[in-house]
């Protein structure tokens, strides 16, 4: 079975070498946590291979996109220009642009993506969708069944994708049904204040067909750089992040049971 660079080696090797080709991976967590930058480690991975990729983004203009990947030494400009790259902007919305979204539909998105596969042809390998939780805002319901055609339909068209979803900052809940029940594979991206600092980590909580690691894993992100994984998360930084007084409490039952 052939394998995709994620364009994380810590993260490749967690995965037993990379994604099953023409998996569909979730990609799930609360904003800020590292989800997008991913998605461009995925994409810039496909492109130093010589091959050609399609992104979707919802949440930020292709101008954005383009911008956060050059901080991370990733020349998505140049290959927007020799038209290696398809970014697909559900943002801006500017009608004279043949890439963009106007009705921000799961109908319109797939259609577009099925037009930048027949112009790309079969070196299109890798597809972003960033984000799905965009085309539900207005109608979770639907996100059950659409979800089954958005797989049922890429499927067709072989591309290998990160579909991401985000997840309320409130409950850590995902909005509404998520697209974990139809992916092949699920990262979760977490975060919490360990020691008055903003730690992110991730999790594979899903891969089909691969014997892929069980631990959450410390997100380092670094200008110029990128994402990467730093060490496993130990039980210990986690109880660091036991607020205050609930810590206070159990070091004065335990002191106390020693006395
Ligand atoms: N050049 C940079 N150098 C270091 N860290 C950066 C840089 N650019 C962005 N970041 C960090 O990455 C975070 C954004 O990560 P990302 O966009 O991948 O989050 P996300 O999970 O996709 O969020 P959302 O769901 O809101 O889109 C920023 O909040 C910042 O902490």
């Amino acid at each position: 079975m052939e394998r995709l660079s994620t364009g994380i080696s810590s993260l490749d090797s967690l995965l037993a070498g990379g994604i099953p080709e023409g998996f569909f991976v979730a990609l799930v967590g609360m904003p800020g946590t590292g989800k997008t930058i991913a998605c461009l480690h995925f994409i810039n991975a496909g492109l130093l291979k010589g091959e050609k990729a399609v992104y979707v983004t919802t949440e930020e203009s292709r101008e954005s996109i383009v911008r956060q990947a050059s901080q991370f030494n990733m020349n998505f400009d140049k290959a927007l220009r020799e038209n290696r790259l398809i970014i697909i902007d559900a943002l801006m919305r500017a009608t004279s642009d043949e890439w963009t979204l106007n009705l921000v539909t799961v109908e319109e998105m797939l259609d577009k993506v099925i037009q930048a596969k027949k112009l790309l042809g079969s070196q299109a390998r890798r597809l972003v969708i960033d984000s799905m939780s965009a085309f539900w805002l207005r109608a979770p319901v639907k996100a059950r069944e659409e979800s089954y055609l958005v797989k049922r339909v890429l499927a067709k068209w072989d591309y290998t994708v990160y579909a991401t979803s985000q997840y309320a900052i409130t409950t850590g809940g995902a909005f509404g049904w998520g697209l974990e029940h139809i992916a092949d594979g699920i990262i979760h991206f977490k975060r919490r204040i360990i020691n008055g600092t903003l730690t992110r980590y991730l999790i594979v909580e899903k891969m089909r067909q691969t014997p892929h690691d069980l631990r959450a894993w410390e997100i380092s992100i670094v200008d110029g750089q990128g994402l990467t994984l730093t060490r496993p998360l130990t039980r210990r930084v986690e109880d660091e992040a036991l607020p205050d007084s609930v810590a206070k409490k159990i070091k004065r039952v335990i002191s106390e049971e020693e006395h």
